[in-house]
């Protein structure tokens, strides 16, 4: 791989191919960490490529999308027109990891919703925005991931959301603090925290797993 981790590629230059067979990973490329999952992905051994429109995620096996702010996140993929496009691709089993940001537009319902705040939705749960408080309170925490082998991880909490309370259906990964910041429900998952930004890649190597598995 020519990528290196830690050396993020820019935005519209897809990544390193990987070794043959590797899964092709989009990364939404609206607003917010585009370059640092591309090079985490990279460094997974996916072929990342940035997605903005519709017809991009024809080519995708999986998708990730990153943290930022999901208001801003929520109002360009409706003037993008990807909005329905990304609801009909969660529905018909697209792979889909998000953070932070990502997590708030995966979530069924926002419990705290800007108006006109939409989401992509996938995962039977509610979220609070800004939960563990704002930009000022950010903070790193050691996190066991369930799925995530050797230890736990380094959470990087950015104005991050909770995850209120979660359906039947979905799976608990984290807990921090007594609050739900990492959950899956069949392909789809999130986490509260960017991993993107630690150099640790193995969060995203679970979902390259989940990618080339369907599980
Ligand atoms: N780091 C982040 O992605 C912050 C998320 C932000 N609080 C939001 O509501 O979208």
């Amino acid at each position: 791989m020519s990528s290196t981790p830690g050396t993020p590629t820019a935005p519209g230059t897809p990544t390193a191919p990987g070794t043959p067979g590797s899964p092709v990973i989009g990364v939404l490329a609206l607003q917010g960490d585009v370059r640092e999952h591309m090079a985490a992905l990279a460094a997974a051994d996916a072929a990342a490529v940035p997605v903005r429109r519709a017809a991009d995620l024809a080519a995708v096996d999986g998708l990730v999308i990153p943290g930022g702010e999901s208001t801003t996140i929520s109002k360009l993929a409706v003037q993008f027109g990807l909005m329905e496009p990304l609801r009909a691709a969660v529905r018909d089993g697209l792979p889909v990891y998000g953070t932070c940001a990502g997590l708030i537009m995966l979530a069924d319902k926002i419990l705290d919703p800007r108006s006109g705040q939409e989401t992509f939705g996938g995962i039977d749960m509610i979220v609070r925005r800004n939960a563990f408080g704002r930009q000022n309170e950010s903070f790193e925490a050691l996190v066991d991931v369930t799925g995530v082998p050797g230890g736990p991880v380094e959470g990087v909490f950015i104005r991050a959301p909770w995850v209120e309370s979660v359906g039947a259906g979905v799976e608990v990964l984290a807990e921090h603090r007594g609050h739900i910041v990492a959950v899956r429900q069949g392909r789809v998952m999130a986490t509260s925290f960017h991993p993107e930004l630690t150099g640790d890649h193995r969060v995203h190597e679970l979902f390259v797993h989940t990618v080339r598995t369907g599980s």
